[in-house]
């Protein structure tokens, strides 16, 4: 039996006047690929900031690792990539070296040194991401993808056993989003690392992912990629509460 890696209990969570999840029950297995689908507004962010520990449900129970949330210690075992980290303008002072270096601060803590093997690590995590080639250059100067590649690098210098990518083909054009779809299909399968991405455009979910959960304050729907496909756009849309396209 696969590992549960991220599991929610009849979570709700509301903020002072709006309530943005109403008994959430979800679980996400080891070596799952999980489209997390949502209009704006839908409640996605916050259920991220759930799983990520920056905000307490109001009731339920959220587990990871099999472990009670409050009591987790293993924050580096669970990757993050903001929705806008691919939004540094050519100017700003940093290559992309000392951006994935970063990322060991997570595992290491703040006042203590890189490890030995610091160099190592971050030369594979660009490698993973195909590239290894910029590793000298300044990341203003990349294009949004290649920039989101260097942020998912960042993530992945820590050794996380699921990475959280919120909306990650947003800045990256058409072309190369098949690319970046590719690349997070090599991970989930090469890598065994456990992906949850979020978006809130049924049209770019992709063919790679292996489920997908539809949010909208609660779960409309969470199976197997294969099944969501043969939902209609009708219904989807009555979960949205506007009109879908799904294109294959
Ligand atoms: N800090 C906050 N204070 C009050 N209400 C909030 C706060 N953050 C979000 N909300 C509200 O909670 C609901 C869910 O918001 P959330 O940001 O989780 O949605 P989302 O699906 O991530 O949206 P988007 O796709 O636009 O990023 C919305 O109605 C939003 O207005």
């Amino acid at each position: 039996m696969k590992k549960i890696l991220i599991e929610l209990k009849d979570v709700s969570f509301q903020y002072e006047y709006t309530q943005a999840l109403k008994n959430i029950s979800l679980r996400v297995h080891e070596g799952d690929f999980l489209a997390l689908m949502g209009q704006n507004g839908s409640g996605k962010s916050t259920l991220l900031k759930l799983i990520l520990g920056l905000l307490k449900p109001m009731s339920g129970e959220i587990k990871l690792f099999g472990e009670q949330a409050n009591h987790f210690k293993h924050r580096e075992w669970i990757g993050y990539v903001s929705q806008k980290s691919n939004a540094f303008n050519s100017g700003f002072p940093a290559t992309v070296e000392e951006v994935v270096k970063s990322g060991l601060v997570q595992k290491v803590g703040l006042f203590k040194r890189y490890p030995k093997d610091a160099d190592i690590l971050v030369k594979g995590a660009l490698k993973d991401v195909g590239m290894e080639k910029y590793l000298k250059r300044n990341i203003g100067q990349l294009s949004g993808g290649q920039q989101q590649r260097v942020f998912i690098a960042r993530a992945l210098v820590s050794d996380p056993k699921l990475l959280i990518l919120d909306e990650p083909t947003v800045g990256i054009d058409r072309e190369n989003v098949q690319a970046f779809y590719d690349m997070l299909a090599h991970l989930n399968k090469h890598h065994n690392m456990t992906m949850i991405l979020v978006t809130h455009d049924v049209d770019t979910v992709s063919d790679r992912v292996s489920h997908v959960a539809c949010l909208n304050q609660s779960i409309h729907f969470h199976g197997y990629k294969n099944d969501f496909d043969t939902i209609s756009e009708e219904q989807i849309a009555s979960w949205n509460g506007h009109s879908v396209r799904k294109i294959h």
